[in-house]
């Protein structure tokens, strides 16, 4: 019998991640956790309710969620109050996913397809490594940090809890990227960038504090 598994957040990550859970296999979606739904289903996913649905479902035998929410401040508060009601958080990976055996990856981190973890690459918890994008070898992500689509973080970098990493920007080796902080889309990261900073172009450049 598959494990059964809510979605928080029906959105676009949301339907992200009800297509890559089904890709997967072995994991019945149980339904959509939202305070805000547009509708009483979504991709066919049925819409339970606002957040006061959740002890009922994990008394109903529902142990699994996994987090639709971009913003890693509210990622992160929503998954320490669904963990306070006994929920937990496999990591999900796209079959498509290239993972180096020696690849770490934390508690409701999700992978989403034709992504690398490179060798020894380290993702922590909660973490979102979205379409394509390539973490080479020893790079390290830090909680909540979102690696968007088709982004390319070269070998050694370190990416600070929280951090997001716009889609198809590039960060040279080694660098770090600070907690909180957001790279823009397209940008070539070729310094270390401070926590909550905003930064964008190529090379890139400080355009404010986020
Ligand atoms: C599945 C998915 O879709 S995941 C989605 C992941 N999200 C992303 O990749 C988006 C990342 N976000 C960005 O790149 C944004 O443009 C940000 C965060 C850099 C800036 O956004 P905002 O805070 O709304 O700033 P705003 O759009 O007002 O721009 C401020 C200034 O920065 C400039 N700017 C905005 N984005 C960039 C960028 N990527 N590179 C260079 N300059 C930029 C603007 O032109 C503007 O310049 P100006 O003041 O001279 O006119």
């Amino acid at each position: 019998m598959a494990v059964k598994m809510l979605i928080l957040g029906a959105g676009g990550h949301g339907r992200a991640l009800i297509e890559l859970i089904r890709d997967l296999g072995g994991i019945e979606i149980a339904g959509l956790v939202d305070a805000a739904p547009r509708g009483p289903a979504m991709l066919g996913v049925p819409v339970l309710g606002d957040e006061s649905a959740l002890p009922g479902l994990r008394a109903a035998g529902i142990g699994l969620a996994c987090l639709a929410i971009g913003a890693a401040p509210a990622r992160l508060a929503a998954a320490a109050r669904l963990a306070a009601l006994g929920f937990a958080f496999p990591p999900l990976l796209h079959p498509s996913v290239i993972r180096a055996g020696s690849a770490e990856l934390g508690e409701g981190s999700v992978v989403l397809p034709r992504a690398v973890l490179g060798a020894a690459s380290r993702v922590g918890r909660f973490c979102i490594v979205n379409t394509g994008a390539i973490l080479e070898h020893d790079v390290e992500l830090g909680d909540g940090a979102h690696c968007a689509p088709g982004s390319v973080l070269s070998g050694g970098v370190r990416v600070g809890a929280g951090a997001l990493i716009g889609a198809g920007a590039a960060c040279r080796p080694l660098v770090a990227i600070g907690a909180g902080a957001v790279v823009g889309l397209g940008a070539a990261v070729t310094e270390d960038v401070p926590p909550g900073a905003v930064v964008g172009g190529v090379p890139a450049r400080r355009l404010k504090d986020a």
